[in-house]
């Protein structure tokens, strides 16, 4: 039997000397071989149902830079998709769906979420299982239920969403049923990721930060409980990060209330004071801002050993506070990750 994988360790909740690193987005736009591939691959979601090419490209980012985590390439919206809300994607413009405006849209939906829909992925997690090399681990993930409806609801990205938010406000119950059916459809989702193959979750809650604190613990807190908890009752052995960006100073209340074994860090949360308020049982995840790293050099090399020192000595994954941009420079990638390994 081969040594624990050191992502897995972390989020076991040990301090590594070197903390393992990999890259939101990763799988992506900012790597040549993707673009490459998904020039022959047809439309972003006949690329995510194509168990081989999806495979390959979740690989791609592990063979270029050694990380120690590969995602899975999918997108949060194939939930959606999967219950009947057609999703598309045009090339500079982000997602399209059909809007929910009001409470009767949503009979449009499918009653329950069949997660049988989504057998292409379950496929892609298998055959990038089979060819993962043995010290790197294997992330799945969904979006969480707000950050799923609110894309349900406007049909599109949004400054703000505030769409979502007006729809939350002014329909309640209806949204609220709208939440649970994404609950529902997120634990069977996740199980059978698990049961394909993946080791690791994330729940990306990606629109967090623009709900006040209410809404925040009604639409956000409380949805994610549910799935952590009933993942916990059923998998126990699987780690999950919950990525809620924008919570800011409910993060220490977060470590304690969601039950999920890291938080991620958004750009924003200053390290050292969250390497101080968030307890240690909880390992934490980021948070090197994606602009610093298309920017490299001195401002990436200063802002890396920040990060560093502040979680030295605690469960840390290092990671960028969101996704990594189209417009990264590759050798300032290898940079980080040389700097991280080899500091000292
Ligand atoms: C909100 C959200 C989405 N998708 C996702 C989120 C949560 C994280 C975040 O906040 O960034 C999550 C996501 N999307 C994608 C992954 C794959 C794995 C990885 O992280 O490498 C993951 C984990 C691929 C993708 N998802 C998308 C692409 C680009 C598609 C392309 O043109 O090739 C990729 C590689 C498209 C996408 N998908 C989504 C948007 C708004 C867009 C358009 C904007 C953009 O292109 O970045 C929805």
């Amino acid at each position: 039997m081969g040594e624990e994988k050191p992502l897995i360790a972390v989020l076991r909740g040990e301090a590594l000397p070197v903390p393992p690193v990999w890259l939101m987005r990763q799988a992506g736009r900012f790597l040549p071989e993707y673009r490459e591939l998904r020039a022959h691959a047809g439309s972003f979601l006949d690329t995510c149902y194509n168990p081989e090419i999806a495979a390959r490209i979740t690989l791609q980012p592990i063979e270029r830079f050694g990380f120690d985590a590969a995602i899975l390439f999918s997108d949060i919206l194939v939930v959606p998709d999967a219950l009947g809300q057609k999703v598309s994607f045009e090339s500079g413009h982000g997602p399209k769906l059909e809007p929910i405006g009001e409470p009767k849209d949503l009979e449009r939906l499918a009653p329950v979420f069949d997660a049988d829909r989504l057998a292409p992925v379950y496929e892609t997690i298998a055959r990038v299982k089979r060819e993962l090399p043995e010290r790197v681990a294997f992330i799945g993930f969904c979006g969480a239920p707000w950050t799923v409806a609110s894309y349900m609801i406007a049909g599109e990205g949004t400054p703000d969403q505030a769409p979502a938010r007006l729809f939350a406000y002014r329909h309640p119950e209806a949204f609220g049923r709208l939440i649970d059916r994404l609950v529902d459809a997120s634990i069977a989702y996740l199980t059978r990721q698990i049961d394909a193959g993946v080791e690791a979750l994330q729940i990306f809650d990606s629109w967090a930060g623009v709900l006040p604190p209410q809404e925040f613990e009604r639409w956000v807190v409380s949805p994610l409980q549910r799935i952590i908890a009933e993942l916990k009752q059923r998998r126990p052995a699987v780690p999950i990060i919950a990525f809620v960006r924008g919570a800011g100073p409910h993060l220490p209340d977060l470590a304690q209330r969601l039950g999920a074994d890291a938080l991620g860090l958004d750009t924003f949360v200053p390290p050292q004071w969250a390497a101080r308020e968030v307890s240690g049982g909880v390992a934490l995840q980021g948070n090197l801002d994606p602009l610093a790293l298309v920017a490299g050099g001195e401002a990436l090399d200063r802002q890396t050993d920040a990060i560093l020192e502040a979680f030295a000595g605690r469960p840390h994954i290092f990671n960028l506070g969101h996704g990594v941009l189209p417009e990264t420079p590759l050798d300032h990638v290898a940079r980080l990750v040389d700097r991280i390994r080899n500091r000292g």
